[in-house]
């Protein structure tokens, strides 16, 4: 038997896309999920996302940790199966989906080769501001430290030790690192569920952006990620209330395949 996928990346966070309408996958089997992902026996991703039907959306995202495990919101993922269901026909330049955190809108704003796509998060209600960082689930749970610069810094080593304290050790956290470079800021990110840094997390971006506007106001940030460029915007109505979230950046088909089963 053979599963056809599709490789996606938005700014250097790659998964696999598969189109699962018909349930040609189970969503349970971890060990397949995981196979898939990994980078040697498998495709290789930093994720997995099913596109299936939901009544009264335009489809369902589920996703998938690349450990095969069903995880919280991806918004490099929400842009890559967006484009993926423009791609397949499902939607032309707006969309409102469905996905394990509720509902998202988006819009594509340029159909070239690599799609440029606006993704709704949802609002948030709830910040933990500590001493030296942020604490906040902007779909997926992040810390934010901000740090004077990213020459040298070992994110991988630092993110590592903090998804592993006390604190975080049982459920995990994505942990990532700013500095402020001209008129952008500079995210780098370690992912639980991946145990490693990634080139971008979309989510990630987006809780740094909220945690950077208790350093200057702004309520619109450019984001520089190894990966690529990204940007966020966000109306923050006081310290706990953040809404009308967006996080544009691009989306690309790389390839197709055939996955052994
Ligand atoms: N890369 C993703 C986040 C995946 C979330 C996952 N690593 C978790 O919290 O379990 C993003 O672009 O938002």
């Amino acid at each position: 038997m053979q599963l056809n996928f599709f490789k996606y990346q938005g700014t250097g966070n790659d998964f696999i896309l598969i189109d699962n309408r018909d349930f040609i996958i189970d969503s349970k089997d971890i060990s397949l999920i995981e196979k898939i992902c990994d980078r040697r026996f498998g495709v290789g991703g930093d994720g997995l996302m099913l596109l299936e039907n939901e009544e009264n959306f335009d489809f369902r995202m589920r996703y998938f940790n690349s450990n095969g495990k069903e995880a919280s919101m991806c918004g490099n993922g929400g842009r890559c199966i967006v484009a993926f269901a423009y791609h397949l026909g499902i939607i032309t330049d707006s969309t409102s989906f469905i996905a394990v955190d509720g509902e998202h809108k988006a819009k594509i704003l340029n159909n070239k080769k690599e799609l440029l796509i606006s993704l709704q998060m949802q609002n948030i209600s709830k910040l933990e501001i500590g001493e030296d960082y942020f604490y906040l689930n902007t779909g997926s749970p992040h810390f934010v430290k901000f740090i004077p610069n990213h020459n040298n810094f070992d994110t991988y080593s630092e993110g590592r030790k903090i998804r592993n304290n006390d604190r975080f050790k049982k459920e995990g956290t994505n942990v990532n690192f700013v500095s402020f470079q001209d008129d952008s800021i500079m995210v780098s990110t370690f992912e639980r569920g991946v145990e490693d840094e990634t080139y971008s997390c979309g989510t990630g971006v987006v809780a740094a952006a909220i945690s950077a506007s208790f350093k200057t106001k702004n309520q619109s940030f450019k984001i520089i990620t190894k990966g690529g460029n990204l940007k966020v915007n966000f109306e923050k109505i006081d310290s706990q209330n953040i809404k009308e979230i967006w996080l544009t950046g691009p989306a690309k088909y790389v390839f197709t395949g055939k996955f052994n089963l």
